[in-house]
């Protein structure tokens, strides 16, 4: 297995707090990985020593093999969470900037400029100066500089953040598109469940700096069991306690937690089993506020390693 990237023993402490803790990770050439964790976990503070912006406290990254410190900056394009772009220039002259400093030859930045402002849905703004673009457009125009030279690896720090549908369907076509037709490697970071799911080959769930797991979207749903969630609110949330110790006695159940103060119950063919959840319910003298159903997300993954689910 070749890798693109590989992260030993990384670690950040900002004084007596641990930042990221004990980081061990290898990437491999052409996939996209995905940081998937609440804010504050350690995303953005690890991707940052990954492609050489932050010293880490300890640790050692190598990327193909070959020491971070020791690798051409042109091999990595990193897009920051900050939008990082001059608002006097316009999309084509900003990008052509971009490629100037990274030197790429003349012919084929234009050419490399052409195809990304249309891929990036830019075209009709290419000369239009950045003060007079939209977030989402700005957010593509950064991710547009951000692999003007062609690097190998590409970091996108929180790349949806602020994004309307329609820019994120564009971005979203686009990371693919960069590993499917150009062969690059992705590392993303990302607090939305979606979007780790829909575009990763792997993803590592970090909490407080450390790795929880490390797997494909469907092994990680797989992990903790296929089957439905019902999330229930109850007329008397005191009782959610008492309601998930009689409903463990239940042999149909897969799974009961109580999460932000609701119920969420896991079973093969939820709905078939409503009847007898009832039974519980009513059984211990409440009435239910609130019930959906529905299917099991990475989300419900993360709740169960966590026992707590996204932080916004
Ligand atoms: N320069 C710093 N000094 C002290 N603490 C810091 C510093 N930078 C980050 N931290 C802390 O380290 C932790 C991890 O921050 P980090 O930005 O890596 O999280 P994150 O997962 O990227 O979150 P977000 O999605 O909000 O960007 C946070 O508790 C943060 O407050």
């Amino acid at each position: 297995m070749e890798y693109s990237m590989e992260v030993k023993n990384l670690r950040k402490n900002y004084g007596d707090f641990v930042a990221v803790k004990d980081l061990n990770l290898k990437i491999r050439k052409g996939e996209v990985f995905g940081f998937l964790g609440p804010n504050g976990a350690g995303k953005t503070t690890s991707i940052r020593m990954m492609v050489g912006l932050l010293k880490p406290t300890s640790g050692e990254i190598l990327i193909n093999g070959a020491k971070i410190d020791d690798v051409e900056r042109g091999k990595i394009g990193i897009c920051p969470q900050e939008l990082v772009l001059w608002e006097n220039l316009t999309c084509r002259e900003s990008l052509k900037l971009m490629g100037d400093m990274y030197e790429v030859p003349k012919d084929a930045l234009k050419q490399r400029i052409n195809n990304l402002l249309k891929d990036l849905f830019l075209e009709e703004k290419a000369n239009t100066t950045v003060s007079n673009l939209s977030g989402g457009m700005k957010r593509r125009l950064n991710l547009a500089m951000a692999v003007i030279h062609e690097p190998e690896v590409v970091v996108l720090d929180e790349p949806s953040e602020g994004l309307d549908p329609q820019s994120r369907r564009v971005l979203w076509n686009y990371i693919k598109s960069l590993r499917d037709d150009e062969g690059k490697t992705v590392i993303l970071t990302t607090h939305l469940m979606d979007e780790a799911d829909s575009l990763s080959d792997r993803i590592a769930i970090i909490d407080h700096g450390e790795l929880l797991r490390l797997d494909t979207p469907e092994n990680l749903k797989k992990e903790i069991g296929e089957g439905d969630v019902v999330e229930m609110v109850l007329s008397d949330p005191e009782k959610n306690r008492k309601l998930v110790d009689e409903l463990e006695k239940l042999d149909e159940i897969i799974a009961v937690l109580e999460v932000d103060g609701q119920v969420n119950i896991r079973a093969m063919n939820a709905v078939a089993k409503l009847p007898r959840i009832m039974e519980s319910v009513e059984g211990i003298g409440v009435r239910i506020a609130d019930l959906s159903v529905r299917q099991n997300t990475l989300e419900d993954v993360f709740i169960e390693l966590t026992g707590t689910g996204l932080r916004e």
